[in-house]
Protein backbone atom coordinates (compact mmCIF):
# COMPACT_ATOMS: atom_id res chain seq x y z
CA UNK A 1 0.00 0.00 0.00
CA UNK A 2 1.17 3.57 -0.87
CA UNK A 3 1.16 6.47 1.57
CA UNK A 4 2.33 10.27 1.80
CA UNK A 5 5.11 8.43 3.60
CA UNK A 6 6.05 5.72 1.15
CA UNK A 7 9.27 7.17 -0.66
CA UNK A 8 9.39 7.84 -4.53
CA UNK A 9 12.20 5.70 -4.88
CA UNK A 10 13.70 3.25 -1.85
CA UNK A 11 16.60 0.34 -2.19
CA UNK A 12 16.19 -1.80 0.67
CA UNK A 13 19.34 -4.20 1.38
CA UNK A 14 20.28 -3.99 -2.04
CA UNK A 15 22.65 -7.22 -3.63
CA UNK A 16 23.97 -8.10 -6.91
CA UNK A 17 26.67 -10.18 -7.66
CA UNK A 18 28.42 -10.73 -11.27
CA UNK A 19 30.06 -14.36 -11.16
CA UNK A 20 32.40 -13.73 -8.17
CA UNK A 21 32.49 -9.73 -8.33
CA UNK A 22 30.16 -8.37 -5.80
CA UNK A 23 28.70 -5.40 -7.29
CA UNK A 24 26.46 -4.27 -5.14
CA UNK A 25 26.21 -5.32 -1.34
CA UNK A 26 23.63 -4.08 1.64
CA UNK A 27 22.57 -1.00 -0.37
CA UNK A 28 19.75 1.39 1.19
CA UNK A 29 18.70 4.58 0.59
CA UNK A 30 15.32 6.23 -0.53
CA UNK A 31 14.13 9.51 -1.78
CA UNK A 32 10.64 11.60 -0.88
CA UNK A 33 9.16 13.75 -3.15
CA UNK A 34 10.44 16.96 -3.84
CA UNK A 35 13.87 15.48 -2.55
CA UNK A 36 17.00 15.14 -5.01
CA UNK A 37 19.58 12.34 -3.37
CA UNK A 38 23.09 12.35 -5.46
CA UNK A 39 24.70 9.24 -5.63
CA UNK A 40 28.30 9.11 -4.99
CA UNK A 41 31.45 6.84 -5.21
CA UNK A 42 34.57 5.73 -7.04
CA UNK A 43 34.50 4.41 -10.49
CA UNK A 44 32.78 0.90 -9.97
CA UNK A 45 31.58 1.18 -6.91
CA UNK A 46 27.97 -0.04 -7.61
CA UNK A 47 26.01 2.99 -8.91
CA UNK A 48 24.72 2.21 -12.44
CA UNK A 49 24.03 -1.31 -10.98
CA UNK A 50 22.05 -0.18 -8.09
CA UNK A 51 19.91 2.33 -10.86
CA UNK A 52 19.44 -0.13 -13.43
CA UNK A 53 18.08 -2.64 -10.39
CA UNK A 54 15.45 0.51 -9.64
CA UNK A 55 15.02 0.37 -12.94
CA UNK A 56 14.16 -3.26 -13.44
CA UNK A 57 17.15 -3.47 -16.25
CA UNK A 58 19.22 -5.86 -13.82
CA UNK A 59 17.60 -8.54 -12.32
CA UNK A 60 18.27 -8.20 -8.35
CA UNK A 61 19.78 -11.02 -6.28
CA UNK A 62 19.02 -9.59 -2.17
CA UNK A 63 16.68 -7.10 -0.97
CA UNK A 64 14.21 -4.58 -3.19
CA UNK A 65 14.13 -1.63 -5.27
CA UNK A 66 11.04 -0.08 -5.29
CA UNK A 67 9.71 3.50 -6.65
CA UNK A 68 6.43 4.19 -4.80
CA UNK A 69 6.43 1.69 -3.09
CA UNK A 70 6.43 -1.12 -5.56
CA UNK A 71 9.04 -2.55 -8.10
CA UNK A 72 9.25 -0.88 -11.22
CA UNK A 73 7.68 -4.15 -13.07
CA UNK A 74 4.71 -3.40 -11.12
CA UNK A 75 3.76 0.02 -11.86
CA UNK A 76 0.87 0.68 -13.99
CA UNK A 77 2.41 3.11 -16.09
CA UNK A 78 6.07 3.02 -15.93
CA UNK A 79 6.53 5.43 -18.76
CA UNK A 80 4.68 7.91 -17.29
CA UNK A 81 5.99 7.53 -13.25
CA UNK A 82 9.55 7.15 -14.13
CA UNK A 83 12.00 9.06 -16.75
CA UNK A 84 16.07 7.68 -16.86
CA UNK A 85 19.16 8.39 -18.18
CA UNK A 86 21.49 5.65 -18.12
CA UNK A 87 23.26 5.69 -21.32
CA UNK A 88 23.20 8.44 -23.92
CA UNK A 89 25.59 6.25 -26.28
CA UNK A 90 22.57 3.90 -26.25
CA UNK A 91 21.02 6.51 -28.81
CA UNK A 92 20.23 5.17 -32.39
CA UNK A 93 23.43 7.32 -34.46
CA UNK A 94 21.39 6.95 -37.97
CA UNK A 95 18.23 8.84 -36.32
CA UNK A 96 17.68 12.39 -35.92
CA UNK A 97 16.60 13.61 -32.12
CA UNK A 98 13.47 14.48 -33.37
CA UNK A 99 12.78 10.68 -34.61
CA UNK A 100 14.26 9.31 -31.81
CA UNK A 101 12.25 11.30 -29.51
CA UNK A 102 8.91 10.82 -31.48
CA UNK A 103 9.98 6.85 -31.42
CA UNK A 104 10.08 7.36 -27.66
CA UNK A 105 7.10 9.03 -27.72
CA UNK A 106 4.77 6.57 -29.15
CA UNK A 107 6.93 2.79 -27.39
CA UNK A 108 5.99 4.83 -24.65
CA UNK A 109 2.17 5.28 -25.55
CA UNK A 110 2.55 9.16 -24.84
CA UNK A 111 1.32 11.87 -27.09
CA UNK A 112 4.42 13.08 -29.63
CA UNK A 113 3.03 16.64 -29.38
CA UNK A 114 5.66 17.17 -26.51
CA UNK A 115 8.07 16.18 -28.71
CA UNK A 116 8.90 19.90 -30.35
CA UNK A 117 8.50 21.82 -26.32
CA UNK A 118 11.14 19.10 -25.67
CA UNK A 119 13.38 20.32 -28.20
CA UNK A 120 12.76 23.66 -27.91
CA UNK A 121 13.73 22.85 -23.95
CA UNK A 122 16.98 20.78 -23.94
CA UNK A 123 18.53 23.64 -26.84
CA UNK A 124 18.26 20.84 -29.43
CA UNK A 125 15.48 22.50 -31.78
CA UNK A 126 18.25 23.85 -34.27
CA UNK A 127 20.07 20.09 -34.29
CA UNK A 128 16.37 18.32 -34.42
CA UNK A 129 16.91 17.06 -38.18
CA UNK A 130 20.70 15.96 -38.22
CA UNK A 131 21.87 12.55 -37.37
CA UNK A 132 22.45 11.79 -33.85
CA UNK A 133 25.92 10.60 -35.18
CA UNK A 134 26.55 14.47 -35.89
CA UNK A 135 25.99 14.93 -32.22
CA UNK A 136 28.43 15.99 -29.22
CA UNK A 137 28.31 14.17 -26.52
CA UNK A 138 26.45 17.03 -24.49
CA UNK A 139 23.98 16.74 -27.33
CA UNK A 140 23.56 13.20 -27.22
CA UNK A 141 23.30 13.87 -23.14
CA UNK A 142 20.66 16.46 -23.62
CA UNK A 143 18.36 14.15 -26.36
CA UNK A 144 18.88 11.16 -23.73
CA UNK A 145 17.01 13.80 -21.05
CA UNK A 146 13.96 15.13 -23.45
CA UNK A 147 13.53 11.33 -23.86
CA UNK A 148 13.67 11.16 -20.39
CA UNK A 149 11.13 13.62 -19.77
CA UNK A 150 8.56 12.56 -22.66
CA UNK A 151 5.98 10.99 -20.06
CA UNK A 152 5.89 13.53 -18.07
CA UNK A 153 7.06 11.26 -14.91
CA UNK A 154 7.36 12.49 -11.80
CA UNK A 155 10.44 10.42 -10.49
CA UNK A 156 14.00 10.86 -12.16
CA UNK A 157 16.48 8.01 -12.43
CA UNK A 158 19.83 10.18 -13.66
CA UNK A 159 23.09 8.37 -14.19
CA UNK A 160 25.77 11.07 -14.53
CA UNK A 161 23.17 13.36 -16.49
CA UNK A 162 25.62 16.34 -16.73
CA UNK A 163 28.67 14.03 -18.32
CA UNK A 164 29.60 16.15 -21.34
CA UNK A 165 27.53 19.35 -20.73
CA UNK A 166 28.98 22.60 -21.20
CA UNK A 167 28.32 25.30 -18.28
CA UNK A 168 25.01 27.10 -20.03
CA UNK A 169 23.62 22.99 -19.74
CA UNK A 170 25.11 21.97 -16.64
CA UNK A 171 23.34 24.95 -15.44
CA UNK A 172 20.30 24.04 -17.44
CA UNK A 173 20.00 20.88 -16.09
CA UNK A 174 20.45 21.78 -12.33
CA UNK A 175 17.47 24.50 -13.06
CA UNK A 176 15.27 21.71 -14.57
CA UNK A 177 16.09 19.01 -11.58
CA UNK A 178 15.51 22.14 -9.16
CA UNK A 179 12.00 22.90 -10.82
CA UNK A 180 11.00 19.37 -11.06
CA UNK A 181 11.40 18.62 -7.06
CA UNK A 182 9.87 21.81 -6.45
CA UNK A 183 6.89 20.37 -8.06
CA UNK A 184 7.40 16.96 -5.97
CA UNK A 185 9.06 14.93 -7.96
CA UNK A 186 12.31 12.95 -6.80
CA UNK A 187 15.48 12.70 -8.54
CA UNK A 188 17.99 10.03 -7.82
CA UNK A 189 21.56 10.95 -9.77
CA UNK A 190 24.72 10.29 -9.65
CA UNK A 191 27.75 12.13 -10.82
CA UNK A 192 31.67 12.58 -9.69
CA UNK A 193 31.37 16.43 -10.31
CA UNK A 194 31.11 17.11 -6.16
CA UNK A 195 30.61 20.38 -6.63
CA UNK A 196 27.81 20.30 -9.30
CA UNK A 197 26.30 17.49 -6.83
CA UNK A 198 26.33 20.36 -4.30
CA UNK A 199 24.32 22.97 -5.96
CA UNK A 200 21.78 20.10 -7.16
CA UNK A 201 21.33 17.52 -4.41
CA UNK A 202 19.17 18.13 -1.05
CA UNK A 203 21.09 14.61 0.37
CA UNK A 204 23.66 12.71 -0.68
CA UNK A 205 24.81 8.72 -0.20
CA UNK A 206 28.68 7.50 -0.93
CA UNK A 207 28.94 3.94 -2.11
CA UNK A 208 32.00 2.14 -1.98
CA UNK A 209 32.95 -1.33 -3.10
CA UNK A 210 29.35 -1.94 -3.91
CA UNK A 211 28.62 -0.58 0.40
CA UNK A 212 26.95 2.45 1.54
CA UNK A 213 30.03 4.04 3.49
CA UNK A 214 27.98 7.55 4.22
CA UNK A 215 25.78 9.52 3.50
CA UNK A 216 23.67 12.62 4.67
CA UNK A 217 21.83 16.44 3.95
CA UNK A 218 24.29 18.27 1.54
CA UNK A 219 24.18 21.26 3.66
CA UNK A 220 25.07 19.97 7.12
CA UNK A 221 28.17 18.43 5.35
CA UNK A 222 29.35 20.88 3.65
CA UNK A 223 29.14 23.02 7.06
CA UNK A 224 31.02 20.30 8.77
CA UNK A 225 33.53 19.49 5.92
CA UNK A 226 35.03 23.18 5.40
CA UNK A 227 32.20 24.41 2.95
CA UNK A 228 32.30 21.37 -0.16
CA UNK A 229 31.75 17.93 -0.14
CA UNK A 230 35.40 16.99 -1.17
CA UNK A 231 37.06 16.22 1.73
CA UNK A 232 34.07 14.41 3.28
CA UNK A 233 33.76 12.20 0.14
CA UNK A 234 38.11 11.53 -0.40
CA UNK A 235 37.17 10.38 3.58
CA UNK A 236 34.61 8.06 3.19
CA UNK A 237 36.73 6.85 -0.65
CA UNK A 238 39.94 8.56 -0.57
CA UNK A 239 42.40 5.23 0.60
CA UNK A 240 40.25 2.94 -1.79
CA UNK A 241 40.97 5.24 -5.11
CA UNK A 242 41.39 4.04 -8.19
CA UNK A 243 39.27 1.43 -10.43
CA UNK A 244 37.96 -1.67 -8.72
N1 LIG B 1 27.26 -6.44 -16.82
C1 LIG B 1 28.28 -6.60 -15.96
N2 LIG B 1 29.01 -7.74 -15.96
C2 LIG B 1 30.02 -7.93 -15.10
N3 LIG B 1 30.39 -7.02 -14.17
C3 LIG B 1 29.72 -5.88 -14.11
C4 LIG B 1 28.63 -5.60 -15.01
N4 LIG B 1 28.14 -4.37 -14.72
C5 LIG B 1 28.89 -3.89 -13.70
N5 LIG B 1 29.83 -4.81 -13.33
C6 LIG B 1 30.81 -4.65 -12.24
O1 LIG B 1 30.07 -4.25 -11.11
C7 LIG B 1 30.81 -3.28 -10.36
C8 LIG B 1 29.98 -2.03 -10.21
O2 LIG B 1 29.85 -1.41 -11.48
P1 LIG B 1 28.94 -0.11 -11.72
O3 LIG B 1 28.90 0.12 -13.18
O4 LIG B 1 27.68 -0.28 -11.00
O5 LIG B 1 29.80 1.03 -11.01
P2 LIG B 1 29.64 2.62 -11.02
O6 LIG B 1 29.68 3.04 -9.59
O7 LIG B 1 28.45 3.01 -11.80
O8 LIG B 1 30.96 3.08 -11.75
P3 LIG B 1 31.32 4.36 -12.69
O9 LIG B 1 31.40 5.53 -11.78
O10 LIG B 1 32.64 4.00 -13.26
O11 LIG B 1 30.23 4.48 -13.73
C9 LIG B 1 32.14 -3.09 -11.09
O12 LIG B 1 33.09 -3.97 -10.49
C10 LIG B 1 31.82 -3.53 -12.49
O13 LIG B 1 32.97 -4.03 -13.14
Amino acid sequence: MTTDDTPAIAAYGLRKAYGHTTAVEEVSFSVPRGRVLGLLGPNGAGKTTSMRMLLGLASIDGGRAHIHGRPYAELDEPARTVGAVLDAGGLHPGRTARQHLRIAASMAGVDDTGVQPLLDDTGLTAAADRPIRTYSLGMRQRVALATALLGDPNVLVLDEPANGLDPAGTRWLRDLVHAFAARGGAVLLSSHILAEVAHVAHDVVVIDHGRVVGGGRVDELTDEHGGDLESFYLRLTGENAGVI
